[in-house]
């Protein structure tokens, strides 16, 4: 299935509650192994660009993202850029999860390098939105270690509820009602 937009796609708009630039983006989720501050996770760093609308992310290499030795794993790298691409949407718009990620890996990545992220939504489409980025190494404007194009489609609470562990609802603030409608529709 592709992933390029349609030619007439409008442009992005900033939503208005998004942070401004420069400001750091809150997790999308506490308990995320990208984002968020948990055991386990990259701990993916993200800040608005100055556009607004761009989010740039910051990843450091330590020695558990090894795939070959002394070398990055293509999947943790996969899963840096998946978790920047998913934050530049939330300047666009609310919830959506990934349909499709793409990835070119143009540079081994050594243990105990610093990985910039810079990523941005192309254009949305009803549901859809695209997404792209690039990972550079040691700086924003280094050499570029991989590039993601992807397909999220928007989803509303009711993904997670229907989906997901009732329990971890608590995490997202769902109320105590929310969560036994959801075990009960499980
Ligand atoms: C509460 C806050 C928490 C916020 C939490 C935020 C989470 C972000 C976390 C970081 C990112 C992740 O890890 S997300 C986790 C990994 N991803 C997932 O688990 C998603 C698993 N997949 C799904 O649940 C589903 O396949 C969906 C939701 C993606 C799509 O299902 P659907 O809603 O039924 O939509 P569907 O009818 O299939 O497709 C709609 C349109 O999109 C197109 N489409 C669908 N998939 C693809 C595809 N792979 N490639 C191309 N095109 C596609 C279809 O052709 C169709 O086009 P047309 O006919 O309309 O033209």
């Amino acid at each position: 299935m592709s992933i390029e937009p349609p030619a007439d796609a409008a442009a992005p708009q900033r939503n208005p509650k998004a942070p401004p630039p420069g400001e750091r983006t809150t997790s999308h989720y506490e308990g995320c192994r990208g984002c968020g501050d948990v055991p386990g996770s990259l701990r993916v760093r993200s800040w608005v660009g100055d556009d607004g609308v761009s989010v740039i992310s910051r990843f450091d290499v330590l020695e558990e993202h090894q795939g070959a030795p002394g070398l990055l794993h293509g999947g943790m790298l996969m899963t840096a850029l998946d978790d920047a691409l998913g934050t530049a949407y939330t300047q666009v718009t609310r919830s959506a999860v990934t349909a499709r990620l793409e990835t070119d890996f143009r540079r081994p990545v050594p243990v105990g390098s610093t990985l910039w992220l810079r990523s941005r939504v192309d254009a949305l489409v009803g549901r859809k939105i695209y997404v792209s980025g690039e990972a550079h190494l040691g700086e924003l404007d280094g050499e570029v270690a991989g590039t993601a194009r992807a397909l999220f489609l928007e989803v509303g609470v009711e993904h997670f509820l229907r989906h997901g562990r009732p329990e971890d609802l608590e995490a997202l603030g769902a109320s105590r009602e929310v969560i036994e409608a959801a075990r009960t529709a499980r």
